[in-house]
């Protein structure tokens, strides 16, 4: 296993253009796939879960050129369903982005489909998403364990009607199936069952849905209606928002440190949710500006906060380690489904913040973090769970510095993170 260990820094400051969204990336994507025409994409982001969807959109044999640096892609869209007369077994990897919407997606043309991945996505859930498709129509199976990838579509089209689904594990089954939606046969209302969480996600999808040419009644994110008759088309030129959950870790960095820090790529415009990130840090005492592409964060005395962090579940996790360098307890609540994300987030966020000193309590959906008077040198496990690294690079603004174990894994969506950090502190 590598290992990085980072010393203190003393500053940070400058300048830094985040790469593309890994949401809005993946959503493009499988949009412009379904689209008719051509769609180029731009600022897409170059990462792990992206490649899984790159890769399985070839299998299933839409065609696509990508410039050098693969942030431009000019997809050749199908203009309409994925049918396959051979078997596709697709490994996505532990991309959710990639595995809850070609679950749907598949459903909807002619063929036999796998859905594969990473160890970790054989523990994270699907059955509410399994359990919507099938009142439409689709077939199904468990090939390992019941509720959990890999799963086998056997696609026949999808019929439209009246359908549920719970939002209380994951807004990427809502977001799966509304994707998948306008493909139907007829007319789908989809009825949402339980306490929608991650909701911010779903604006993402129904601004893409929107931008390719299809039109969602939304009422009160209760109901959803997807009239027939609708097709994707594409945009023709779309260029990808720098994600804002990476943007996190910049923005904490220089409210922690004393720098400033200004990300661009993504701002008062954007369309991400995560962008709350930074009401938050000003909660916490940062000074913030925004602009409509840009973000800047400087120094303030830092605070703690006692917040429900429902609607940012990934930036949450920054807050988690920013929490350290702020006076009082932080608490972080509504936040079950960091258990069933890349790791059990809440289990390791408490396992590791306490290896550096800090008093936790794990709650069963929420955390709570006493900073330590001095913080120790630990050496940190991220349990192949890239935002367990880069949260925790953080602690190289304390005189202790840290050693991040498996630093590689920030490769599933940002994966020169810790070259960017260096070029950014002193
Ligand atoms: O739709 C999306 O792009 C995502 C939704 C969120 O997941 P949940 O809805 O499962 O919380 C988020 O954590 C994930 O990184 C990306
Ligand atoms: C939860 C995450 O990923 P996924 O899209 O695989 O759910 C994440 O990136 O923090």
């Amino acid at each position: 296993m590598k290992q990085l260990r980072l010393d203190y820094i003393s500053k940070i400051q400058g300048e830094i253009n985040i790469p593309g969204s890994k949401s809005i990336s993946n959503r493009a994507l499988l949009l412009a796939a379904l689209a008719k025409g051509t769609t180029r994409l731009t600022n897409l982001l170059d990462s792990d879960d992206i490649r899984y969807m790159l890769k399985a959109l070839q299998a299933l044999g839409v065609s696509y050129r990508l410039n050098e640096d693969k942030t431009i892609c000019d997809v050749d869209g199908l203009g309409g369903v994925i049918d396959s007369e051979q078997l596709k077994t697709l490994y996505l990897g532990n991309a959710g982005t990639a595995m809850r919407p070609l679950c749907a997606a598949l459903t909807l043309g002619v063929g036999t489909f796998e859905l594969t991945g990473e160890p970790r996505m054989e523990e994270r859930p699907i059955k509410d998403l399994v359990d919507s498709l099938s009142q439409l129509g689709a077939n199904i199976e468990y090939q390992k364990n019941e509720g959990f990838p890999p799963v086998k579509i056997n696609a026949n089209s999808l019929e439209g009607g009246e359908v549920s689904i719970s939002g209380s594990l994951s807004s990427q089954f809502l977001t799966a199936l509304l994707m998948a939606a306008p493909l139907a046969k007829s007319t789908v209302e989809i009825k949402v069952t339980g306490e929608l969480v991650s909701k911010p996600y779903i604006d993402i999808t129904l601004e893409l849905m929107k931008r390719f040419g299809v039109n969602v009644v939304n009422d009160n994110y209760q109901n959803f209606s997807i009239i027939t008759g609708q097709k994707y088309v594409t945009p023709g030129e779309f260029l990808v928002e720098g994600d804002a959950s990476s943007a996190s870790y910049f923005l904490a960095a220089a409210a922690i440190n004393g720098g400033s820090i200004k990300v661009t790529g993504v701002g008062r415009l954007s369309i991400q949710g995560d962008t709350a990130f930074a009401d938050v840090l000003e909660k916490m005492g940062a000074k913030i500006q925004w602009g409509d592409d840009y973000i800047i964060s400087s120094v303030g005395k830092l605070n703690s906060i006692d917040l429900d962090l429902n609607h940012i579940p990934d930036a949450a996790m920054t807050i988690a380690t920013t929490a350290l360098f702020a006076s009082g307890t932080t608490k972080i609540s509504n936040i079950y489904n960091w258990r069933i994300k890349e790791t059990d987030r809440l289990a390791a966020m408490a396992t590791e913040l306490k290896k550096v000193g800090a008093e936790v309590t794990e709650g069963h959906d929420y955390i709570e973090i006493t900073p330590p008077a001095e913080i120790k040198h630990a050496e940190i496990d991220t349990y192949n769970d890239h935002r367990m690294a880069m949260c925790f690079s953080l602690l190289s603004f304390s005189h202790a510095g840290i050693t991040i174990n498996d630093p590689e894994c920030t490769a599933k969506t940002f994966p020169s993170y810790f070259e960017q950090l260096k070029e950014l502190s002193s």
